[in-house]
């Protein structure tokens, strides 16, 4: 027998995203692409994020919490689970749920909460992400504001206990979630609540479904 060859277990993750029906979602981005219904746009965020979540080596399932059937069905295209919300019990009860089905399909899952508004997410961020959450039980990365955030992550057999909703980057934090600090992973802290937000968003440069949808420049094509 040779000496023990140190070894490093890569980290599975099931991403649970949670998301409104279309025509409640986003409400604080009235007026801000006009022309656009928000239900489109709300859409078209939650494609692009759920497309780069995918698209990330470390993430073996992304499971979606929605009642919305159109968002179902097009999220599926994309290589989504999806299960329905439990009755109106908010976004907190969604993400429990959520997390509920993926621990019972693979009780040692890794889970990471996020949210369906990041459009111009990429990949190899969420990649730096995922793995920085991987020396904790439980984590979470504050938002682009500082106020809210945008992942909370809990390895096996930490339970996710989301607090999301508003100013929930101190909630999770006195949860005994590890803040991350992480530089160069903007496209995973950028939510987009605000007009404000969106012109972020496009600044750093969103993906292929909202781009198409703003007229704004389509990652991987040029010309
Ligand atoms: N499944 C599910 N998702 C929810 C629920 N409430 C919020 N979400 C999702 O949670 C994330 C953050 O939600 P919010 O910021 O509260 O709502 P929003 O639609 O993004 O924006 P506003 O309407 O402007 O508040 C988004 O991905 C939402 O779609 C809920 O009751 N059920
Ligand atoms: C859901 C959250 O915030 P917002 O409602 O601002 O998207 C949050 O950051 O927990």
């Amino acid at each position: 027998m040779g000496p023990m060859q140190p070894h490093v277990t890569p980290v599975a993750w099931t991403l649970v995203v949670p998301l409104k029906p279309l025509e409640r979602a986003k409400s604080r981005l009235a007026g801000a692409a006009p022309g656009t219904p928000r239900a489109r746009l709300a859409l078209a965020f939650a494609q692009d994020t759920v497309s780069a979540a995918l698209a990330c080596p470390a993430v073996r399932d992304v499971v979606v919490v929605t009642d919305d059937p159109l968002a179902g069905t097009e999220l599926r295209a994309l290589g989504a689970r999806t299960v329905p919300d439990t009755p109106a019990a908010g976004l907190n009860a969604a993400l429990a749920h959520g997390a509920a089905t993926a621990r019972a399909l693979r009780p040692r899952t890794a889970l990471a909460a996020m949210n369906a508004d990041l459009p111009a997410l990429r990949p190899a961020e969420l990649t730096r992400v995922l793995n920085a959450a991987a020396e904790f039980p439980r984590a979470f990365l504050p938002d682009a504001a500082e106020r809210g955030t945008t992942v909370l992550t809990a390895l096996p057999p930490a339970a996710l206990s989301p607090a999301f909703g508003g100013p929930s980057r101190a909630r999770h934090r006195a949860s005994g979630a590890v803040e991350l600090s992480l530089s160069g992973v903007t496209s995973v802290r950028q939510d987009v609540d605000t007009p404000a937000d969106l012109r972020a968003a496009r600044e750093l440069g969103v993906g292929g479904f909202t781009a198409r949808l703003l007229g704004d420049p389509v990652p991987g094509l040029s010309g």
